[in-house]
């Protein structure tokens, strides 16, 4: 072989997939929260306002009370394994690697926080990945979402010089992978429970509602994921955006508006699913699983059961694993 004695080192070239979710703060504390929600709410495909406007308000106002309320959130849903999302993502990881065997090199990164999608990326190319298979695990297009997370990719690319080929995971809202996961693992946990609900609702992570006219496709898309499912279960399902940030109107109807409102209705008996999150999170666990139940109760519900996210359970799992494989077609075996 005639390579220099210096030639950079050559790795027999591999395939890669890398999930990503949004992100978490590396510790349930002040400072860290404060250095997470820098990064997500100076994103601009998150917070749609001028930097020159929202700059001083986010630096000013922002950043200066919600981290240590959100911390004390944050410490609620703490794991010994860190940020439930952090950690269940992780786990997503590891199980699909088992499932697509050692031919593939799978890793798991945070859009906002750590691991970045950059140092992923890093990881997977020094391990000689040249195709890799972009995967954000949001099944409903969101330009917040989806489109940040494919920036984060792009900004590395941007700075390779051998650039490894690229494809990335489509939006599986409508899926019957996806449907088929969530009717199986909704079935199972509806069916441990007490009592009988008598609505299922579905909660997804709102939006600023004026997205929908921007041309944004999220919430036909958790619409189409609701109905779809809705068709599957034999209860009568609703749905809901949560989670509402700043003073804009967001997509309605509000899941805690919902929550007050249902007992007052005759809905006394309610099971709430987050179909739109991968991942339990601080927004299921605390937002709906702590606030909601209390909300629903002082309104005078009686029972109230909030449902895992697909998390890392049998048949994510097995959906993720049939995503995958069907974006790899052509890159392996
Ligand atoms: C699943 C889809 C999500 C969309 C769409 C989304 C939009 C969105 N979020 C905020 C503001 C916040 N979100 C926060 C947490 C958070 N958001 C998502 C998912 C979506 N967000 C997840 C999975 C999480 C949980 C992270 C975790 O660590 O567990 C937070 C931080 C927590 C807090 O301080 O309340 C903020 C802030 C905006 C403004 C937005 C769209 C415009
Ligand atoms: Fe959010
Ligand atoms: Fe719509």
């Amino acid at each position: 072989m005639n390579r220099p004695a210096d030639h950079p080192p050559v790795t027999p070239p591999r395939v890669g997939v890398l999930i990503a979710n949004l992100g978490t703060p590396d510790a349930p504390e002040t400072g860290a929260v404060r250095r997470y929600l820098k990064q997500f709410l100076s994103d601009r495909r998150v917070i749609e306002i001028p930097p020159i406007a929202w700059q001083p308000i986010l630096r000013g106002i922002i950043l200066n009370t919600r981290p240590t309320k959100s911390a004390a959130a944050y410490r609620e849903v703490w794991s010994e394994e860190g940020s439930p999302l952090a950690a269940i993502t992780r786990r997503q990881s590891e199980s699909l690697a088992r499932r697509l065997g050692p031919e593939v090199l799978v890793d798991w990164a945070m859009r906002y926080g750590n691991p970045s999608v950059g140092d992923a990326l890093d990881r997977l190319w020094a391990a000689g990945a040249r195709r890799i298979l972009f995967a954000p695990l949001y099944p409903q297009y969101c330009a917040a979402t989806t489109a940040s997370a494919m920036d984060a990719l792009g900004d590395w690319m941007a700075g390779q010089r051998w650039q490894p080929a690229i494809r990335s995971m489509p939006p599986y809202h409508d899926d019957p992978h996806y449907i088929d996961a969530l009717e199986r693992d909704l079935r199972r946990q509806l069916d441990m429970l007490d009592f009988a609900p008598d609505r299922l609702l579905l909660s997804f992570h709102g939006m600023p509602e004026r997205t929908l006219h921007l041309g944004d496709p999220y919430h036909c898309h958790c619409q189409k994921t609701a109905r779809l499912l809705g068709e599957r279960l034999t209860l009568d399902v609703d749905i809901a955006f949560q989670s509402r940030f700043g003073r804009a109107k967001w997509l309605e109807p509000a899941t805690d508006d919902r929550l007050k409102a249902y007992p007052g209705e005759g809905v006394k008996k309610i099971a709430i699913a987050a179909p739109g999150f991968s991942a339990d999170c601080l927004e299921t666990i605390e937002e709906l699983g702590i606030r909601g139940r209390e909300d629903f109760l002082a309104a005078g519900g009686t029972d109230f059961a909030r449902l895992d996210c697909l998390n890392d359970s049998a048949a994510s799992i097995t959906m993720l694993e049939a995503l995958v494989r069907r974006e790899l077609s052509g890159w392996i075996d």
